[in-house]
């Protein structure tokens, strides 16, 4: 007991896509609960469980050699009829009657509005960004981003040596279904030719693949001896876009699907380290008695906002940032 915070017993869940560092996440707001004199509850499968009752007593054998881990130990789900008033009111009772009036949801920006929900139902409520997608407005760094960069990365330049010993193209396609940054940076990683990403794809395939022949044919006739894209799921249609440019330009192409390696693996430090100071600052918001907050990183400091602020701040890649990327393929 903890007679001057606001919570004495914290539950916790991870929902959505698992990224790795969610369990360094996890693990520090549990530890730092415990250091605070507050009882912790583990949630198991996201807001599904949540309306099973899947709750117990976390004990700290649970929170043991999962750092180094990727995925959740609290495993995850996504869980439509979470969506609907009726389920959020059963979900706040149930953690009513676990004694659990501080929640920490550990996810993307779905489970963010999630955790408006519970918040709004009375049970105080601190999200942390935990996506490889990096598709969270007010933050820099989102739990897993790192990791999934790196493993993409290195999966590129195993392709890129087949790649080159055989002089064709090969179109790679990344995770991100609405955000192009792992494709962004996995390009500028991999020294990239092309970088396709949602954001700035106008929907038309006939043009995006004129343009790709066009700049595989200049870059032929330069010399090169390989063509690499960088194909963000979002524009996604990479098996079709690689017959279609073989094709055309004579190159043989070949696409590769990274799929969901991308979202497993041990951690990178980055992932571990900034995932363990925002479990821990998740916790103390709690017990200060804050309500409806995410977790963010900016200019170089742990942050906190308001959801719906969070929420309503809208991302996009840099222009800057992309026309470099481009220029460095040529
Ligand atoms: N508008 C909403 N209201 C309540 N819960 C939501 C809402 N949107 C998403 N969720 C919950 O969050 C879960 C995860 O959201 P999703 O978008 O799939 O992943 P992520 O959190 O990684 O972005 C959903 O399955 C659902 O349970
Ligand atoms: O594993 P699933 O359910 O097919 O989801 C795939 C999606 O999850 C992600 O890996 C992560 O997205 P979220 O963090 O929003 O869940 C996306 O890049 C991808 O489009
Ligand atoms: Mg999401």
């Amino acid at each position: 007991m903890n007679k001057t915070s606001a919570v004495q017993t914290i539950g916790i869940l991870t929902s959505g896509g698992d990224a790795p560092g969610m369990n360094a996440a996890l693990r520090a707001v549990a530890r730092t609960a415990w250091a605070r004199g507050i009882d912790v509850k583990g949630i198991y499968r996201g807001y599904s469980g949540l309306l099973n009752d899947e709750i117990f007593d976390m004990k700290k054998e649970f929170t043991c050699d999962i750092i180094s881990r990727g995925g959740t130990a609290l495993f995850t789900a996504r869980c439509e009829e979470f969506k609907q008033l009726e389920y959020q009111e059963k979900a706040a009772e149930i953690l009513r009657s676990h004694n659990i009036d501080g929640l920490v949801v550990i996810g993307g920006d779905g489970s963010f509005r999630g955790a408006q929900k519970l918040s709004a139902q009375g049970i105080n409520t601190v999200a942390l960004p935990g996506t490889i997608d990096l598709d969270i407005a007010c933050t820099e760094y989102t739990i897993g981003f790192d990791t999934a960069v790196n493993t993409a990365m290195q999966a590129i330049d195993k392709i890129r040596d087949s790649s080159t010993s055989h002089e064709r193209c090969s179109i790679i396609e990344v995770m991100g279904r609405n955000a192009g940054y792992i494709a962004l940076w996995c390009g500028v990683a991999s020294g990239a030719e092309d970088i396709l990403i949602p954001e700035r794809f106008d929907g038309n395939r006939p043009k995006l693949e004129n343009e790709l022949i066009e700049s595989i044919l200049e870059k032929k006739a330069l010399g090169k001896k390989h063509h690499l894209i960088i194909n963000a799921e979002g524009v996604g249609h990479s098996y079709g876009m690689a017959k279609r440019i073989e094709q055309a330009t004579g190159v043989e192409t070949r696409a590769s699907i990274l799929g969901h390696m991308q979202r497993g693996g041990n951690p990178t430090a980055k992932d571990r380290v900034y995932a363990s100071y925002m479990g821990a600052l998740a916790v103390d918001l709690l017990c200060s008695g804050a309500t409806n907050r995410v977790v963010g990183y900016r200019n170089g400091q742990y942050i906190d906002y308001d959801i719906e602020d969070a929420l309503g701040m809208a991302k996009d890649v840099d222009q800057y940032e992309f026309e470099i990327a481009q220029i460095l393929g040529r």
